[in-house]
């Protein structure tokens, strides 16, 4: 960026009505492009723009009499694209009108979206290295279905790229990269209702628009405008800032004073490094906002019934989180969202500072590991944090995996180099990400420790039956194995859940349980009152209990055995509903839960 270009545009900025504080100059930095410096200590500093110099809806029927109201951005997207790659084709006066700001938007903004193949690889196993594809697919869906319905430009001019995003699902990596990004890195002049110029005029909007209900209360919630010069302070979270419109005048206030030589920033809300560098291009090193972003995919079916009967499971939409202008639902979306809204999936957001994110994530594991029972009872609730700390556990695995792989080996890497700045960004990207898992995995622990110790007197381990029902591991185990003429030395149980089961199963047959067992008597009984109609065939038979019944039944002379196929799915059945396993324990613990 020239000099002289932030200073014409500056110039150009006063002249229309722009007031800036004495002692603020503008000026370039390779690492954040344009900055605002305060060259003396100032109190307040005080920025006011007037509505004229304001890019928004309004200016659209200038361009385009032909536009109508709806999807005003992508309107705007075009406009702004024409303004600034349009030249004589711009029928009115604002692309000479905005010449000096137009000249110095950034040719390109940093984020993902635009990265080359390499750089991507540094992205692999995060949420954002599998977001760029299908958001790009996004965009270029919203171009496309917009120069087909609107006469904005001549077919010929667009032919090509229609092509192209025909076959989008077929193109690789590189050759989207060459497609739509080389032409802007290159510089070369594009044709303005291009893919590619529609994609700088996306990026551009998502990096530096503000929502336009700002100063009209009476449009559409998602509606965006540019507001020239102010647009040029950087984000930092500490600043604290007001914006207002007051008599024809957007102003930018910043509440508190500051030093010399400091410079002055805007603040663009509470953004993790995932907003901050899909949105625009940069990271900060120990974001307190780091979230990481956990989708689950239901069926439509599922989500309808959660939001009839079950009011407390609270499905969070992205407007419940979402700090970005752009992504603000429109005004016209019903309150209670309808089950379509979550047919991608429905996102959750965990991150450090607030405590209580995973309980939403806790109540839908819960509710979807509740088999029979309720889904806040025992059971299911510590079910629920199993499967979520597995789940954790994963994306944690997925994100560790790729962290000592450097570059992608299948890309040429002659033809493409890994620019260090977007490096650095990925680094601090995922290693922000690494650090919110953890802490949530170190939560869901101290949670699972806080719930072992609270309810202790319903929960049933093997450990506490060795201690308390000496008569099971002393006399009725082995007194069994004789009856079926197998030594107990030779028989393996795989793991708790089935000394759990054959517990069960020869406490009913000696109706021999301890008082302090009653509990699991009765839940058994009750469950078999549910379950004693169905019908067990061995043809569809889970190998687990097919594993069992063979080391337990099978083989014996007795005849009259009392243990019985049916007794076995029945029991594994029952302990499966009434009990949870510890997965992540080196060694798998299943521990029987009372209703
Ligand atoms: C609204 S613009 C601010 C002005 C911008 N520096 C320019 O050159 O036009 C937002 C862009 O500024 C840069 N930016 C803002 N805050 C930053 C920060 N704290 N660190 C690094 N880059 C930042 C990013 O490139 C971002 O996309």
């Amino acid at each position: 960026m020239e000099e002289q270009s932030i200073q014409r545009l500056i110039a150009w900025g006063k002249f229309q009505g722009a007031a800036l504080p004495e002692g603020v100059s503008f000026e370039y930095s390779d690492r954040k492009g344009i900055r605002c410096v305060c060259e003396k200590s100032l109190s307040s500093p005080y920025l006011t723009i007037p509505d004229d110099l304001i890019i928004s809806g309004k200016l659209i029927p200038l361009e385009f009499p032909e536009a109508d109201h709806k999807r005003g951005n992508t309107w705007l997207k075009f406009l702004l694209a024409k303004m600034k790659f349009g030249g004589e084709e711009c029928n009115s006066d604002l692309s000479e009108k905005f010449r000096p700001y137009l000249d110095c938007l950034p040719k390109i903004v940093d984020c993902p979206l635009v990265w080359n193949p390499r750089e991507l690889s540094h992205l692999a196993g995060t949420n954002l290295g599998s977001s760029v594809r299908p958001k790009l697919k996004d965009i270029l869906t919203e171009w496309y279905r917009f120069v087909k319905e609107n006469e904005v430009t001549e077919e010929a001019a667009v032919s090509s790229d229609c092509s192209f995003y025909k076959d989008y699902g077929q193109l690789s990596d590189e050759s989207i990269f060459r497609w739509l990004v080389e032409p802007l890195s290159n510089g070369s002049t594009l044709q303005w209702s291009s893919a590619s110029a529609f994609l700088w005029s996306h990026l551009i909007l998502l990096s530096r628009a503000f929502p336009h209900y700002i100063i009209d209360q009476n449009v559409d919630q998602a509606s965006l405008m540019l507001l020239p010069i102010i647009d040029l302070l950087n984000h930092d979270y500490h600043s604290k800032v007001e914006w207002g419109f007051n008599e024809g005048q957007f102003s930018f206030k910043k509440l508190d004073s500051i030093e010399e030589d400091a410079e002055l920033c805007n603040n663009y809300g509470c953004k993790g490094n995932e907003e901050l560098l899909s949105g625009y291009g940069f990271v900060l090193e120990e974001n307190p906002f780091d979230f990481v972003a956990l989708k689950i995919k239901l069926p439509l079916e599922t989500i309808t019934t959660i939001l009839k009967e079950e009011p407390t499971l609270k499905i969070p939409t992205l407007d419940d989180y979402t700090n970005f202008a752009f992504e603000k639902q429109s005004q016209n979306l019903p309150n209670k969202p309808e089950a379509s809204v979550f047919e991608d999936g429905i996102v959750y957001f965990i991150n450090k500072l607030n405590a209580s994110c995973l309980d939403p994530l806790l109540n839908m594991f819960a509710y979807l590991c509740r088999g029979n029972s309720e889904w806040h009872s025992l059971a299911s609730k510590f079910n629920g944090l199993q499967n979520l700390r597995n789940a954790l556990e994963s994306k944690l695995a997925a994100a560790k995996s790729f962290s000592s792989q450097r570059d992608d080996c299948s890309i040429d890497s002659s033809k493409y180099e890994v620019n260090s700045y977007r490096r650095h960004c990925a680094r601090i990207y995922r290693d922000g990400q690494l650090s919110v898992l953890k802490d949530g995995l170190k939560k869901l622990k101290a949670m699972e420790k806080t719930w072992l110790t609270e309810y202790k007197d319903r929960l049933l381990t093997v450990k506490k039956i060795t201690k308390y029902d000496k008569g099971f591991f002393g006399e009725e185990l082995p007194a069994y194995f004789e009856s079926i003429d197998r030594k107990q030395d030779d028989v393996v149980f795989e793991n708790n859940f089935e000394l759990l089961v054959i517990w069960i199963l020869i406490k009913i047959e000696n109706n021999s349980f301890i008082e302090k067992h009653d509990w699991v008597s009765e839940q058994y009984r009750n469950f078999l009152i549910d379950a004693k109609n169905e019908d067990i065939t061995s043809d569809r038979m889970d190998p687990s209990i097919e594993s069992f019944r063979r080391r337990m039944i099978n083989g014996t002379t007795q005849t009259d055995r009392t243990i019985t196929l049916k007794k076995i799915v029945h029991t594994f059945d029952f302990v499966q509903k009434n009990s949870f396993t510890r997965i992540s324990s080196s060694n798998p613990d299943t521990i029987m839960v009372r209703n």
